[in-house]
């Protein structure tokens, strides 16, 4: 009998911390284990694999990481999803886990539905479906940007099971979890958080396990080696977009994105606030990208989840490499492209 490579789907809306999980899963596997990992971006500029990338752990070896970057995992797995994983899994080196970290818009069923797939399911089964619930997005109720008006509606129509695009996704996410973790606890205070965790676990099968963390910190060894074989399971986890729209491709087309090249900035702190200008006057759900600050000799990583913008110098400039500044944006549709693009060029120096 040949034993199954385990594969952990780790999976939760934007800006999360799925990529921060990876992290640090990687940094904190145990010696000796090789981890082959599968990242998919909503947005084009493969930032997470860049980010991965750069770690210069002996776990985050390049060669190891395989980006699906054609769309969300979730409408793909008959084109890239399967291909790529009998591509992995033909490879001379044998991988002892493999991790696949789904976009922020995916929705995990057809995925997990995937490793029943007979392309596969003879050489891989889930080992368990980690959901990453970002603490101060759910603290500050941006899931619902309404909620009352969505729950004065819903008294009103029976029908209407449909809640923002985003609050569906996101219980879409939790209803396929084997384990959820619950992050950003350093950004919300105790009470609150205990309120969050509530609300999550009313949308939780039953014993499903919650682990509450910070930056992704959580226990490696309790997170590889969960053993569920989800694709079993696929029944339980039931999906809103699957039970509402029928067998239909899910198109994304709630969300929008896109990517912007500034071929030069005036300095960190302009960039900075410009950004976070841009995010007020628009509905920008998430941006990130990598800036060249002048002057510096490494590039800066930018990450902006709702209103939190946040940058750091991830690591040097290559030799080589073209200094510039690329950003990728995402939202809900429509996205107002032409005004986010000007707002955000104000972060490019002035002509003399
Ligand atoms: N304060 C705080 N920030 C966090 C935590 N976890 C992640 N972040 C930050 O949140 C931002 C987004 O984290 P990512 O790990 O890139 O999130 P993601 O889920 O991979 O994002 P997408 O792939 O775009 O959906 C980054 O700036 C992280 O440093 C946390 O526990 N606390």
């Amino acid at each position: 009998m040949t034993t199954k490579i385990p594969t952990t789907v780790i999976t939760g809306f934007l800006g999360a911390g799925k990529t921060t999980l990876v992290r640090h899963m990687l940094a904190h596997a145990p010696k000796g284990k090789r981890i082959a990992l599968i990242i998919n971006e909503f947005g084009d500029l493969g930032v997470d694999k860049d980010i991965l990338a750069g770690c210069g752990d002996e776990t985050c070896r390049e060669e190891d990481m395989v980006e699906l970057s054609n769309g969300c995992i979730c409408c793909t797995v008959a084109d890239e999803f399967i291909p790529t994983m009998q591509a992995l899994l033909a490879r001379p080196e044998k991988f002892d886990h493999i991790v696949i970290e789904t976009s922020g818009l995916a929705l995990p069923q057809p995925l997990i539905r995937a490793f029943n797939w007979p392309e596969i399911k003879a050489q891989v089964t889930i080992d368990g479906v980690v959901t990453v619930a970002d603490a101060a997005a759910l603290a500050e109720g941006r899931f619902a940007s309404d909620e009352a008006a969505v729950d004065a509606q819903r008294r009103q129509d029976e029908m209407l099971d449909h809640e923002t695009p985003l609050g569906e996704l996101f219980e879409d996410q939790l209803s396929a979890a084997d384990m959820v973790i619950i992050n950003k606890t350093d950004l919300v205070d105790p009470a609150l958080l205990e309120k969050v965790e509530q609300n999550i676990r009313a949308e939780l099968r039953p014993g499903v396990g919650i682990v509450r963390a910070a930056n992704g910190h959580v226990d490696v060894t309790a997170l590889l080696g969960m053993g569920m074989e989800s694709e079993g399971d696929i029944d339980n986890r039931p999906s809103h977009h699957e039970l509402e729209h029928g067998g239909e491709t899910h198109e994304h087309d709630d969300f929008d994105s896109f990517s912007l090249n500034l071929a030069a900035v005036e300095g960190k702190e302009h960039l900075l606030a410009t950004i976070e200008t841009a995010i007020k006057s628009h509905d920008i759900l998430r941006l990130k990208g990598f800036a060249a600050i002048p002057g510096a000799a490494a590039r800066l990583a930018i990450q902006a989840v709702g209103p939190r913008v946040t940058a750091y110098f991830d690591r040097p400039w290559k030799p080589g490499e073209t200094r510039e500044t690329n950003l990728v944006v995402i939202g809900e549709s429509p996205l107002d492209r032409d005004a986010i693009t000007a707002s955000l060029r104000r972060a490019e120096p002035v002509p003399a």
